[in-house]
């Protein structure tokens, strides 16, 4: 136990006995808990307001905006959980590496990771490459009173498949060049990255984040075997790394229903499952001993109340046998939907789930 009392960490016990980290231990809960990926950001009025005229990074940078920007949904939609408002190139811009985010596109990288010499871009992450997180941190935690925030990063080969491709990528082309051709230069290119996330994610922990995610959001491109052979070791030692600290760690990525249980294997407490696996075989995928997070289809937001509900009940009956669930999307809320059907679609989900 710690001074303050909660059994994990230094969160207050309010925060450690909320229903998002009950649900991560698979502890009973008073109500399913609800957090949205990417609940700050564009499909709110307020942030498009404070954004104006500042690039993202920029605004990533800047802990006031941060926290402001991170805390807005908190307020609007009463969700049960934070996250975090930065992205998952913020650590690799901190150490130098020459990148942006483009505003429609996504992350570009000026002079993409090709060769064994290109390595050199990537050198170890420090707490001091990083103080503006530091101090976001220790803001938000003491504005959220008794509400999780979760800390996050991109995982080894999603951050991979920006830095070899350069960019956006649908097929991963030269990623998956490097992955079968160079097998070496690719796994020390993960390691690597391992290594920085790792980092990335221990000052977040070290800051006050009561959960960590990782995001593996394009894994679902690869093959089962191809995952294990090649990627799965620089998620595992993420994991590993954040393993002594307590706080229950979720594992992500879209189209990722034939690595649901490798991805449980990589060492997460949490498996994060998109719309296109039900829950009830999700769990199966996964097996015993962890908790699953999602999984609504965020499109199904444009559809309008009925069609909301109605899929929201199928989801909150095939999770009605789960030791541990989150509601979430099953990706991030898209820019175009309606902030109301969000406030409304967690009022659904904790008036139906209350015990
Ligand atoms: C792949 C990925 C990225 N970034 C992230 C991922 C993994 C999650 C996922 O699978 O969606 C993670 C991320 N990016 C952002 C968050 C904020 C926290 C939250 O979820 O609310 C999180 C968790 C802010 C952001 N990151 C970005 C925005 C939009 C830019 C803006 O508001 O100006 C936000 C709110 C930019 C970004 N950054 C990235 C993309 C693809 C984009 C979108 C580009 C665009 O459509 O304009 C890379």
């Amino acid at each position: 136990m710690s001074a303050n009392g909660s059994p994990a960490g230094q969160q207050p016990t309010a925060t450690y006995d909320s229903p998002f980290l009950k649900a991560c231990r698979r502890e009973p809960v008073p109500h399913t808990p609800v957090w949205f990926m990417r609940q700050a950001g564009r499909s709110l009025p307020e942030y498009r307001k404070v954004r104006q005229g500042i690039p993202m990074l920029e605004s990533c940078m800047r802990p006031e905006l941060v926290t402001e920007i991170t805390l807005q949904p908190v307020r609007r939609h009463g969700v049960d959980a934070a996250i975090f408002f930065s992205d998952i190139v913020v650590p690799l811009k901190a150490i130098g590496v020459d990148l942006d985010i483009k505003p429609g596109v996504g992350p570009v990288v000026e002079r993409p990771i090709r060769t064994r010499a290109d390595l050199a871009q990537l050198r170890d992450l420090t707490p001091d490459d990083v103080p503006y997180v530091v101090e976001a941190i220790g803001l938000l935690t003491r504005e959220l009173g008794g509400t999780p925030l979760i800390g996050f990063a991109g995982a080894p080969f999603t951050l991979a498949s920006y830095l070899v491709e350069g960019g956006p990528s649908r097929t991963y082309e030269n990623a998956k060049a490097m992955m079968y051709g160079d097998p070496e230069l690719w796994a020390d290119l993960l390691d690597r990255l391992a290594d920085i996330t790792a980092a990335f994610l221990k000052v977040q922990i070290e800051a006050g984040v009561s959960a960590v995610q990782l995001f593996d959001s394009w894994a679902g491109a690869l093959a089962p075997a191809d995952y294990r052979r090649s990627v799965m070791a620089a998620s595992a030692k993420v994991f590993r790394a954040v393993e002594g600290y307590g706080v229950p760690r979720i594992h992500f990525g879209v189209g990722t229903g034939e690595l649901l249980g490798l991805m449980g294997e990589a060492g997460a407490d949490v498996v994060g499952v998109d719309w296109r696996v039900p829950l009830d075989e999700a769990v199966r995928r996964v097996g015993p001993g962890k908790a699953l997070q999602g999984n609504l289809d965020p499109t199904v937001l444009f559809a309008g109340r009925d069609a909301v509900e109605a899929k929201t009940r199928e989801i909150l009956d095939a999770a009605a046998g789960l030791e541990g669930h989150i509601f979430n999307l099953g990706h991030g809320v898209m820019p175009s939907t309606d902030p109301d059907a969000l406030t409304r679609l967690v009022e659904y989900v904790h008036a139906n789930t209350a015990r």
